[in-house]
């Protein structure tokens, strides 16, 4: 946060902190651990079942993440001005979008012992969302945790606390690669200290 032009790092994910922008707040963060092999394999195990599901579990997340954060809705034309559940679970960009979420996870799912490829596939989906829909980053941890939250909800057995802690550092791993990309097209000045 920066008082009077002087910022200091104030903790809020795992050791990130943040910084301010004209006038809003970003965020900055270290690099996450990597995952370990075991992580991977629960991350692989846990994703089959509910890949399988995945048009429910994809209009479940976004669901959560409209009804619970409303002003996620800004950025999508067709349902920005839609309250009602049943009319917003409805739309076809929601619909769409809920698939595209879900796709790009199993691909980052299939891809997990792969660095190379989880840095391109979110360079394009976090650059695509900050320069064509300019979707705040802060957006893209929340919706981290709305999928972890509504994951253990839909699939108590297999999200166990093991599941849970394997998911967390993935979705830290996917935030911190949308950090990257908004800060290299000057979206926020983060200054993290990973190589
Ligand atoms: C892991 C997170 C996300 C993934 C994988 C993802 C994926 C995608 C993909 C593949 C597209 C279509 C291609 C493109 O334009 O890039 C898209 C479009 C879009 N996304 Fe996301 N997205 C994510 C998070 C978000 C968030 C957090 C928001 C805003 C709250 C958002 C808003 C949009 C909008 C407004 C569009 C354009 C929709 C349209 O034109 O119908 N996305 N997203």
């Amino acid at each position: 946060m920066c008082v009077s032009g002087v910022c200091v790092c104030v903790s809020i994910y795992r050791q990130g902190c943040e910084m301010e922008r004209n006038g809003e707040v970003q965020e900055q963060m270290e690099r996450p651990e990597a995952l370990t092999d075991g992580e991977r394999a629960t991350i692989q195990n846990t994703w089959a079942k509910v890949y399988e599901n995945k048009e429910a579990a994809g209009v479940a997340v976004l669901m959560r993440l409209f009804t619970s954060f409303p002003s996620a809705k800004q950025f999508f034309s067709q349902f920005r001005h839609i309250d009602d559940p049943e009319e917003m679970q409805a739309s076809t960009q929601l619909r769409k979008h809920a698939l595209r979420v879900m796709s790009a996870l199993n691909t980052l799912v299939e891809n997990v012992h792969d660095g190379e490829k989880t840095a391109e596939v979110l360079k394009v989906v976090a650059k695509s969302h900050a320069v064509k829909h300019n979707v705040e980053p802060g957006y893209f941890k929340i919706l981290a945790g709305v999928i972890l939250e509504v994951l253990v909800e839909a699939f108590p057995e297999t999200f166990g606390t093991e599941a849970q802690g394997a998911w967390s550092k993935l979705m830290a791993v996917v935030y911190w690669h949308v950090t990257q990309v908004y800060a290299e097209i000057g979206w926020g000045s983060i200054n993290n200290t990973a190589e």
